[in-house]
């Protein structure tokens, strides 16, 4: 069953846009729950352009599904932010300082020793971890040379080719998660998933244990009501072929 983890990233951003506390991202995430999510996720980077660190604190202590906190941990502050808060995941991204959004998955061969590190120190505080990549076997089979317990296949690429040509467009992830799937590793998703092209991604990926959706989340959400919207992504993640 794949669970729907709500990223509360644009909440924030509409917060920060007036300076006040208005949305109340720990008021939306009970929210998110009462209305369906089955996680919630969050991604605070270092200019902390939506998600502060001080908000991954106060989530902390309310969240009661699964807390997935995502982020670069290139800058020892956001390992520390993590293990302060013991989430139920981690998701390691190696997104640049600077980029508007997640653009690129890891290369877990270059930085193996690196990922091996991080993975070992998050699951010895009991974190269960992931790590962000691109529908591509040599990194899918990087990652589990990792130790990580999970991926989360990096899913712009498909969404992007969605509308163009959806069979050629989840080729590379259908053959990503069944070699994930023969290695063991658990397997998540996420950007760019939205009510248009998540059924089929949902149903061509064979055991998807997770999907992380925000932006098209939060834009539906503005039209349709947050908890319409959480419950009809929830249809999405649950229809049967
Ligand atoms: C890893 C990933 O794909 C998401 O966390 C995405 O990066 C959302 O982050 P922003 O909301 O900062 O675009
Ligand atoms: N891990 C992906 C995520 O949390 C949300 O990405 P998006 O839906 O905002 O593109």
């Amino acid at each position: 069953m794949t669970k729907l983890s709500v990223n509360i990233n644009k909440i924030a951003t509409l917060r920060n846009s007036r300076g006040g506390d208005n949305p109340n991202v720990v008021k939306v995430a009970i929210d998110c729950e009462r209305f369906g999510a089955e996680g919630i996720t969050v991604h605070p980077r270092p200019d902390e352009r939506h998600i502060r660190y001080q908000d991954v604190y106060d989530l902390k202590e309310i969240v009661t599904t699964e807390f997935n906190i995502e982020g670069n941990p290139s800058e020892r502050k956001f390992v520390e932010l993590v293990l302060a808060n013991k989430p139920t995941q981690v998701t390691l991204v190696p997104d640049a300082l600077g980029a508007i959004t997640s653009n690129a998955g890891w290369d877990t061969i270059t930085h193996k020793s690196l990922l091996i590190d991080l993975i070992s120190e998050f699951k010895e505080a009991g974190i269960r971890t992931s790590i962000f990549v691109d529908p591509d076997l040599k990194m899918v089979e990087g990652a589990k040379e990792t130790g990580t317990d999970r991926i989360e296949l990096y899913t712009e690429p498909y969404a992007e080719g969605y509308t163009k040509n959806r069979e050629s467009a989840i080729k590379d992830f259908v053959l990503a998660a069944g070699r994930a799937n023969e290695l063991g590793l658990g397997l998540n998703a996420g950007h760019d998933l939205s009510l248009e092209n998540l059924r089929y991604f949902q149903q061509n990926i064979p055991n998807l244990l997770e999907v992380s959706i925000g932006h098209a989340l939060i834009c539906d959400s503005i039209y349709l009501g947050l908890e319409n919207t959480i419950q009809l992504y929830l249809r999405e993640t649950k229809a049967k072929i």
